[in-house]
């Protein structure tokens, strides 16, 4: 098996593709939360009957080759090391819940990256489809066909009146998590944030940072997510996220043209000093190296910088994470460390970006 085939690049191939609006939204997912009713659900399960979940979706699942997800690997958590999960995080394959907390847990992983069924997460079964750029409704598309795929061969919690049975009854109903990854840096800056993002959280939607519940906004990236699982359909959660995140994308839109009218040297300033800064330091945090990305990202979308592809930034952004980081330097780094392996890094891919393009 080949866990390594997963860790050997910071891009998935999914990430590769071109979506729509990915100057804007980096990513979609789509993650539908089922539970098997003859098992005990995982929060209040024993070791033993996390051990008979595992054991039961493996050997259902395992032995068809996970045929509707190809070319699919199971990976079970106790077989990685700590770090192994971390990069699988940082990927965003697996959830944090995952990696840090679950009992056997597993991950059943498509060739392509793009769908994971994670097995005795918070419930028992989570399927995941990711694209890139702004794709929910493909996203949803392959969560069903995965969702029908898995339903073929197990038997979920579900109540007729209710819907899916989840173990965090905001999940119950549809036990669906629609999102997209959004980068609304001219929005930040002509704070107009502070004013937007308290108006989502009240038309039914979450906003978290990119590494979900808890995790902090870093880089102006957010991730929007529907509140509602009950009493709507999959399709009705799609549509009333798909209408809000079309509405920031004008937004932003329109922020950016007026920063380019009204202060664009202002604002090539602030892209090529970052640029100066990620191409020239010796030493620089996750949190600086994150709001400089989201600079130089934007001097890209607008045509400032021309001889650096916007993928590299994503590249960046996941190689800079510890995971990625102590991976590469085969050792446990200390914080200090890593601020001098990622400014390392962040320097050398730029250059190398700069002289390809030569
Ligand atoms: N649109 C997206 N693109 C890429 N990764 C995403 C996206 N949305 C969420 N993720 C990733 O999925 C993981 C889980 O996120 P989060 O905690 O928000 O959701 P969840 O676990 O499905 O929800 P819940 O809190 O209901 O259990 C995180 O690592 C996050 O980075």
């Amino acid at each position: 098996m080949s866990l390594d085939r997963f860790l050997k690049n910071a891009i998935s191939p999914w990430m590769k593709k071109d979506g729509s609006d990915a100057d804007i939204v980096l990513s979609s997912r789509i993650r539908l939360a089922r539970n098997m009713s003859a098992f005990t659900f995982p929060m209040l399960s024993s070791k033993e009957e996390a051990y008979a979940v595992a054991k039961h979706v493996k050997d259902a699942l395992g032995g068809t080759q996970g045929e509707a997800l190809g070319k699919a690997e199971m990976l079970a958590m106790e077989d990685m090391r700590t770090n192994d999960k971390r990069m699988l995080v940082e990927k965003h394959l697996i959830s944090p819940h995952l990696a840090e907390q679950s009992k056997y847990g597993m991950v059943l992983l498509s060739g392509d990256e793009s769908l994971s069924i994670m097995i005795n997460e918070e419930d028992h079964i989570r399927i995941q489809s990711l694209s890139a750029g702004f794709e929910l409704e493909n996203c949803l598309q392959a969560a069903n066909a995965v969702d029908d795929w898995v339903e073929s061969h197990l038997t979920y919690a579900y109540d007729s009146q209710y819907g899916y049975l989840t173990s965090c009854p905001t999940n119950v109903g549809t036990g669906m998590r629609a999102s997209v990854m959004i980068h609304l840096p001219a929005l930040a800056m002509t704070r107009q944030l502070q004013r937007i993002l308290p108006a989502i959280n009240q038309l039914g939607l979450v906003v978290r940072g990119i590494y979900g519940e808890g995790s902090e906004a870093l880089g102006n990236l957010f991730q929007i997510s529907n509140q509602i699982t009950l009493g709507k359909t999959e399709q009705d959660i799609v549509d009333d996220l798909q209408g809000v995140v079309k509405q920031l994308i004008r937004q932003e839109r329109v922020a950016r043209d007026s920063l380019l009218q009204h202060s664009k040297l202002e604002l090539k300033d602030r892209v090529f000093r970052s640029y100066g800064i990620l191409a020239n330091s010796y030493i620089i945090d996750s949190k600086e190296a994150t709001r400089r990305l989201s600079d130089v990202r934007l001097g890209i979308d607008l045509g400032f910088i021309e001889n650096t592809a916007g993928k590299i930034l994503d590249e960046l952004m996941i190689l800079t994470q510890p995971g990625f980081l102590q991976q590469y330097a085969k050792t446990v780094l200390t914080p200090e460390q890593r601020d001098e392996r990622r400014a390392a890094l962040i320097r050398e891919r730029l250059k190398l970006e700069h002289e390809t393009a030569d």
